[in-house]
Parts: structure tokens; C-alpha cells; sequence
């Protein structure tokens, strides 16, 4: 037995030396001598290893995700997640400040800031409502999550961490704060050390921690917010899946579209609204539907983009800013500068802390009392007054407007009074028109102009007088001016307005009256109207020749019902050539195949040609054996056919061997291809599918980007990062009488098959911090893609027989199913 492991060792010895001699090729020899002692002996490590080896293979044929990232992004959104009073507003304030040199005091809702020449970010405060974290959770790109260091971690911030985890992790960066509560330094560093371990524990290890040390007049450290932002304006983010599938909006301005005068009757009546926002994720189509969390599934009604109301600045020259180019923007706190759109103008108002300047206080009273303003500029205009001299008469803009009425009623009558003087009309119409009332001057007026027109104009086609009255009041330009010259000018104008009134009606005429003597509505015997008499004689307008009602009686009787008509196809009956006939023949023979087409095409000369060829052939093939009968046909045109068949055997010889050597080479070929395939099916299957994506996109990217964007939005509609105005019907009034900008808008679109009313079986699993057990029929709040909601369950266990028995209560170990359905 000690022989044996003497043995043993001295030959590892020898071995393990001859390793560190040529571990590679010894391993080898050893692997192909003794293939048995190279098995693997370890059955659950060897099922490991095949497990770590199929792991790394399916990592690898993960189709990467196409970069769909646009060249002017939407701005990052950063959620501040905390306790109460941990921090955030003083926090988000003092980014602010930094970036932007604006102090907002009063802080609502989302904040859009340029951080830099290429980077925008929107800050957000989270509140402390689970709904609102489930919502940030979703949409934030960054979250800043803050912890008071003299308290340490509070569920708030393990509750939003796990809300996190469930929804696709975002980049998270922790941040402490109240450190200067902590007087000894030894209790700080330790402090500091154990809340990071924690923090790295809970998001992973390495997660970048801040610490803010201390608060001077309602501020943090300079150096340590300047820290902070320099570390927001370059850190990159991670693409997340749901969100690369989904485009989605966070609010940041609404607009009540509603008529006031629907509120007025109804206050809870459904609100049109508009909602404002930059598009994220992948591109949004009109088409799609939304869900705005907390509102429900909605359809976009109407939706546009607009101007980007905080754009990055457009030349990359210097390395920072400049103080024009630190731009903000947040309507629910009352900054952005003016934005024009559909809705309204929007005017910036300098935000909570308004400036002492006094020219700013007089704009902001001028904005304040239009806002405050309850009527139309027209209302206002009608019951205001003005007084030239003091005691003087007021006048009131009914007054302008009565006086102007009697002008031009004066007017007016002045003209009509200089075209009677020009017509030569008696004085007694005259002083009858100079009566200053307007209703019998009106009705004076229908009946002289009526006359006026019979009088001048020998037509009196009865549409032209259906719109005589109109004529007097064209004239009326010309009247009231004693210069003769205007006069002139304007009376021209008058009888141009009148001959271009009578061409109009003339084109009004039944032209099938016209010209041929009778309308379409008009019986054979009823005599035609006498219109045509004032007519010229042969034609009219000098166009259409004139049919009278004598020639169209002639025509039709000469015309009998025998007369060929040439309109119509050649009837059997009717008298053909007599094709037999070589005169006739010869007209047609050139229009067959066999026919003379043109100089280069005559088909007699074709065929001798092919003729020529033919024979040509039968010399170069010689005889030739019919197959079917075994019949050997030889070739009587051939001078030395011996000669000509050993010719022939050689070269089909020759032929049969290339034949030969092509089809070899071909088969070659085709098996190294599939062989390649084979082998190595994997790789070029995901190699071709990666490629073929790249190369789409690449293609995408390059014709888009050339493209106008009102086409490119048809093409693939609103880009991530342009700011869009969309509109919805019919949203609850609570909607916009609750409304509190601290709590996020989220519209998230719905992809194909998420607005099917659905069944869905879920598994719970029991959490950390949540030792108590769960209660069928006590809510719960659930999170589904954009939808969250509150929901009673029904739980239940899957026995051994499939069956699910209803359970009452979840065990202390959960794994229970739940069961809900429309989705
Ligand atoms: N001593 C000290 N006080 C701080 C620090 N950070 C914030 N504070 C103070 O804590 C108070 C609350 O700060 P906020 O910024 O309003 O906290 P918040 O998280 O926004 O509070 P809510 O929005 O009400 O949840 C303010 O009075 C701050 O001055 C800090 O690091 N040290």
C-alpha cells in the first residue's frame, strides 16, 4: 500500500514537472493516451460548465438593441426621490441656480433646464405618494435619491428602490444630506461608511454616493452642488427595454380647451384639454392610443409639435454657456419665456421670486390685469367713452358708429343722384331720392335701378334681373366726390363693374337654349323665347354658330331615320369591298406578318435570310439521329463527312470534360456553403441579423435626417425629443379641478395587443420588509406597464391535480397566484 502511493507521488511529481515543462502539448498527448482519465468526473460540475458555456452563448445572441437615440434627445429626466424634509426642494433649487443663475423659490412640477451645450434635464421632485414613485419609476432616466445621514435609510427609500427593480432599473445616484447634524467626526466617518456599504448592498456595488455636508443662509456647499451637476451634465445612461419599445411623455404644461360657457352650465362637465411635453422613448404615431396614468386609456384627438421652448444652444464654440444660452423652462412654476402656440401666448412672469426692477413690475401689472381682464377688447371697445375738451360732448364708439351709418348713407345717395344727372333722369326721381330715408331710398332705389336697367340694356334675360338690385350699389363707389377728374375715374370703374356684371349673368345663359333654340326643359311645340333675338344673326359670342329653329326643322327631315350615322359602328348590312379582288388585297397585304412593315422590316427579305441560316446550321451539325424511330438521318449537303464526324467526336469530347469539371467545381462549392452554415449555424444566423440591423438603421438615419419634418413625422412620426401639444375629449372635470402639478402626467402609448381585455395569472412573492400575510379581498395597488391600479385579489394554490383551490389567506412563505382579468 505505501508502495503504491510512493508510486503515485513520484509519478505527479514527474508529471507536474513535465507540465511546467510543455503543460500544452502534454496535456494533449495525455488527452489522446488515456482519453478515459480526461472524462469529467464531477456530473453536477460538468452540468455546471455546459450551463456557464450555453449562458455566455445566448448573451451573445442577444440582437442588440437598435440605436434609436436622436440627434437632439428629449432632456433627461431626473427623479429626486426622498423622506419629507430630507432635502429635495433645496437640492433641485440650488441645480438650478447653478445652471441657470435663476432663483425659483416656488418649485412645481417638472423643471427643464439646458445643462450644457449638448445636454438638457428635467428635474423632477418625487412626493411622497406611492403612486407618484411608481409613476417616476417609469419614466425616470436618473434618479437622485436622497437620505438624511442623521436619520439613515427610511422606507421610503427602500420602498422606491424595490419599485425600481420591478420596472427596469434606472441609473440611481445617492445622495446624503443633514451630515453636518453629525458632530463627531469619528460618528460621521463611520456614518458615512455604513450607509455606503448599505446603498451598495441595495443598488449595486460601486453605486456613486454623494454627500452633502452642510447648509449656509438655505443652501448646500457650492463646490459640492458644482460636483454634483458636473456629474449630471456628463454621466451617459443606460437604454432600459420597455422604454426602447414605448414612447411616452411627461407632462409639463396643460391646457383647459373646454367653452366656458359648457362650465358655466355644467361645472362637471368632460374638459377638452391639451397637454405639452417632449417626446421620449421610441417615436409617437397619432394613431397609437395613450395611457395617462391615474386618467386611463385615451385617444389622441389632435396633436403637433411646436418650437422647442428650452432649446440647446446652436454653435458649439466655446466650453460654457453663455448667460443667453442658460435657458429654463416650467409653466407649472411660472418659467419659459414667451411661447406661442395654439392655445395662448405664454408669457414668462420671472417665477415666484419676481424681480424689483420697476419696468418689471409695470410689465408684470400690464400681464396681470390681462389675465385679470373678463371681457372681449370688442366689448370693451363698444361701452368706452371719449371726450376731446373738457365739458365737451362724450362720445362713445355707438355714436362713431350711427354717424357712420348716416355717411354713407349721404353718400350713397349721392351717387345715385350724380348717375341719374348722367342718365338724364327727370327732377321729380330725383327729389325723391334726395329724401334722407334710407327705407324708401333703398326701395326707390330696386325699382329705379330696375328700370334704370331696362332702359340701357336691351337684354332682358330674366337672370339678369334676379340680381339687378345689386348693380346700383356697385356704382356707389363713384358717388360723393366733387372732383370732376375722381368722378371720371370712378364712373368708368362703375360701367366696367356693370358691362363685367352682364358678362357674368350672360354666362348664367342656358346654352342649350342658345344654341339649339330650345332648353332642355322646353317641349318641341312651345315657341322659344325671343332671347336669342337681341343676338347676332350667325353666331354667338362669334364662337357657337346659332341653329334657328327653320334649319334644325330641315335637318330633321332631311335627316331620316335610314341616314347613315356615323357615330355609331359599321352596321352588317352595310355594303363591304369584295376582298378577292387583287386591287384590294394588294391595300391590306403589308398589314401581316409576311407584309413590307418598313424599309429595314419586309418580311420577304427576313425569311431569306433565315432560309440562308438554316442551311448554314445543317452544314455545321450534319446528320442526326432521331431518337423516337432510331432513324439516322445524314447530312446529303456535307463534302467530307468523315472528316467532319471525328471533328465532332473530339469536340464533344472536349465539351463533356468541361461539362464535367464545372459541375464538380459547383458541387464543390455548394458543399463548402452548406458545410460553413452547418458547422457554424449560430454564428452567421445572429452575425446576418446583427448586420442586417445595423445596416437598416443606418439606412433609417441617413434618409430621415434629410427629410423636412412635417413628412419625416408622417414617415415616423413625433421623434423623441420634440415638444408636442396633444389633445383629448371628454376628460372628467375632477382631472382639472384636482390637478397638483407635484404629481407627474404620464403618457405612456400602448403598443399593439396592450388594449385587449386580457386574464392574467401572476405569482406573489413574499417581500423583505413585508412580514405580514396578504388577505384575499384586501386591496392592493398594482403596476402593469403604464397602467397602475388599485385592485381587490383573489388568491389561490395550484394543487397537485392542476387544480387552483381558493385560499383565504397567502402562508408565511408566499408563492401564491393571482388572478385578475381586463387589463
Ligand atoms: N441642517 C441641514 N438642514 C437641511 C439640509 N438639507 C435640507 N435642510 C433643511 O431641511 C428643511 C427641508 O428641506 P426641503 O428641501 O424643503 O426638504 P424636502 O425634502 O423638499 O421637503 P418636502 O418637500 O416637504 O418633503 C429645510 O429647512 C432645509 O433648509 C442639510 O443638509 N442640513
Amino acid at each position: 500500500m505505501e508502495e503504491e502511493n510512493n508510486l503515485r507521488r513520484k509519478a505527479e511529481k514527474k508529471k507536474t514537472k513535465k507540465d511546467a515543462a510543455n503543460p500544452v502539448v502534454e496535456n494533449v498527448l495525455d488527452k489522446k493516451q488515456n482519453p478515459k482519465a480526461f472524462a469529467f468526473n464531477s456530473a453536477i460540475r460538468a452540468e455546471r460548465r455546459f450551463r456557464r458555456k450555453q449562458d455566455i452563448e445566448t448573451k451573445r445572441q442577444h440582437i442588440p438593441l437598435v440605436d434609436r437615440t436622436p440627434v437632439e434627445p428629449p432632456p433627461i429626466f431626473v427623479a429626486v426621490v426622498g423622506p419629507p424634509k430630507v432635502g429635495k426642494t433645496t437640492l433641485i433649487r440650488n441645480l438650478i441656480k447653478l445652471f441657470t443663475r435663476t432663483p425659483l423659490t416656488d418649485i412645481k412640477g417638472p423643471v427643464t433646464i439646458v445643462m450644457g451645450k449638448k445636454r438638457r434635464v428635467t428635474f423632477m421632485e418625487c412626493n411622497n405618494d406611492v403612486n407618484s414613485m411608481i409613476d417616476l419609476a417609469k419614466v425616470a432616466d436618473l434618479v437622485l435619491l436622497l437620505c438624511d445621514a442623521s436619520f439613515g435609510f427610511e422606507m421610503e427609500i427602500f420602498e422606491f428602490l424595490n419599485i425600481c427593480q420591478v420596472h427596469g432599473m434606472p441609473k440611481i445616484m445617492g445622495v446624503l444630506t443633514h451630515l453636518d447634524m453629525i458632530k463627531n467626526s469619528k460618528v460621521l466617518k463611520t456614518t458615512k461608511k455604513t450607509l455606503k456599504h448599505r446603498f451598495w448592498t441595495e443598488v449595486y456595488p460601486g453605486a456613486k454616493l454623494f454627500y452633502l455636508s452642510g447648509i449656509i443662509h438655505g443652501e448646500y456647499l457650492r463646490n459640492e452642488i458644482k460636483n454634483l451637476g458636473r456629474f449630471l451634465s456628463v454621466m451617459k445612461l443606460r437604454p432600459l427595454k420597455w422604454r426602447s419599445t414605448h414612447s411616452y411623455l411627461i407632462a409639463d404644461r396643460y391646457e383647459d380647451l373646454t367653452s366656458q360657457e359648457s362650465i358655466r352650465k355644467d361645472p362637471k362637465c368632460d374638459r377638452n384639454i391639451s397637454l405639452y411635453g417632449y417626446v421620449r422613448g421610441v417615436p409617437l404615431r397619432k394613431a397609437t392610443s395613450v395611457h395617462i396614468a391615474g386618467l386611463g386609456d385615451l385617444r389622441i384627438q389632435d396633436i403637433s409639435y411646436l418650437p422647442d421652448p428650452c432649446p440647446l444652444p446652436e454653435q458649439i464654440k466655446k466650453r460654457a454657456l453663455s448667460e443667453k444660452e442658460k435657458s429654463i423652462y416650467s409653466p407649472f412654476s411660472g418659467v419659459g419665456g414667451i411661447v406661442y402656440d395654439k392655445d395662448a401666448v405664454y408669457i414668462e412672469l420671472g417665477g415666484s421670486h419676481g424681480h424689483q426692477k420697476r419696468e418689471d413690475n409695470e410689465l408684470n401689472n400690464i400681464i396681470a390685469n390681462l389675465i385679470d381682464t373678463k371681457e372681449t377688447l370688442d366689448i370693451k371697445m363698444k361701452y368706452s367713452e371719449l371726450q376731446l375738451f373738457s365739458g365737451g360732448e362724450k362720445i362713445s364708439a355707438q355714436d362713431m358708429e350711427d354717424r357712420n351709418i348716416e355717411k354713407n348713407i349721404i353718400q350713397f345717395h349721392g351717387e345715385i343722384v350724380n348717375r341719374r344727372e348722367e342718365k338724364g333722369l327727370n327732377s321729380k326721381q330725383q327729389g325723391a331720392l334726395k329724401n334722407n330715408d334710407p327705407n324708401t331710398t333703398a326701395q326707390k332705389n330696386f325699382d329705379d335701378s330696375s328700370d334704370s336697367n331696362s332702359e340701357s340694356e336691351d337684354s332682358s334675360d330674366e337672370s339678369v334681373s334676379d340680381v339687378t338690385p345689386t348693380t346700383p350699389v356697385n356704382t356707389s363707389y363713384g358717388g360723393g366726390s366733387n372732383d370732376d377728374q375722381d368722378i371720371e375715374w370712378k364712373d368708368n370703374l362703375a360701367k366696367k363693374a356693370h358691362e363685367s356684371f352682364l358678362a357674368r349673368s350672360n354666362s348664367n345663359k342656358n346654352w342649350m337654349k342658345i344654341v339649339y333654340g330650345r332648353s332642355t326643359s322646353d317641349r318641341p311645340s312651345t315657341p322659344t323665347n325671343d332671347v336669342d333675338d337681341s343676338e347676332d344673326e350667325g353666331s354667338i359670342g362669334g364662337i357657337f354658330k346659332k341653329v334657328r329653329d327653320e334649319e334644325q326643322r330641315r335637318k330633321t327631315n332631311k335627316g331620316s331615320k335610314n341616314a347613315f350615322d356615323s357615330s355609331l359602328p359599321m352596321p352588317w348590312d352595310c355594303p363591304t369591298r369584295d376582298w378577292l379582288e387583287e386591287d384590294n388585297k394588294a391595300l391590306i397585304k403589308d398589314c401581316f406578318v409576311t407584309g413590307k412593315w418598313a424599309e429595314s422590316e419586309d418580311a420577304a427579305e427576313l425569311l431569306k435570310l433565315d432560309d440562308a441560316e438554316d442551311l448554314s446550321d445543317s452544314e455545321l451539325d450534319g446528320d442526326f439521329e432521331d431518337l423516337e424511330t432510331g432513324e439516322k438521318h445524314e447530312a446529303t449537303t456535307m463534302p467530307s463527312k468523315k472528316q467532319g464526324e471525328k471533328r465532332k467526336r473530339n469536340a464533344d469530347n472536349a465539351n463533356e470534360e468541361n461539362d464535367r469539371q464545372m459541375l464538380a467545381e459547383k458541387k464543390r462549392k455548394l458543399k463548402e456553403k452548406f458545410d460553413a452554415e452547418y458547422d457554424n449555424t449560430d454564428t452567421s444566423y445572429y452575425d446576418s441579423l446583427k448586420m442586417s440591423a445595423d445596416k437598416q438603421a443606418n439606412l433609417n438615419k441617413k434618409i430621415l435626417e434629410n427629410m423636412p419634418d412635417d413628412m419625416r413625422i408622417k414617415i415616423e412620426g413625433y421623434r423623441p425629443g420634440m415638444y408636442v401639444r396633444m389633445e383629448f375629449e371628454n376628460i372628467p372635470a375632477e382631472f382639472i379641478n384636482n390637478f397638483d402639478p407635484t404629481y407627474p402626467i404620464v403618457i405612456g402609448s400602448l403598443n399593439v395587443g396592450e388594449e385587449n381585455v386580457g386574464y392574467v395569472n401572476v405569482k406573489l412573492k413574499k417581500h423583505r420588509w413585508y412580514s405580514k400575510i396578504l388577505k384575499t379581498n384586501d386591496p392592493l395597488i398594482f403596476s402593469l406597464g403604464w397602467r397602475r391600479f388599485q385592485s381587490i385579489p383573489l388568491y389561490s394554490k395550484l394543487e397537485d391535480d392542476m387544480k387552483f383551490r381558493y385560499i383565504k389567506y397567502t402562508r408565511s412563505i408566499w408563492l401564491v397566484t393571482l388572478t385578475f382579468g381586463a387589463l
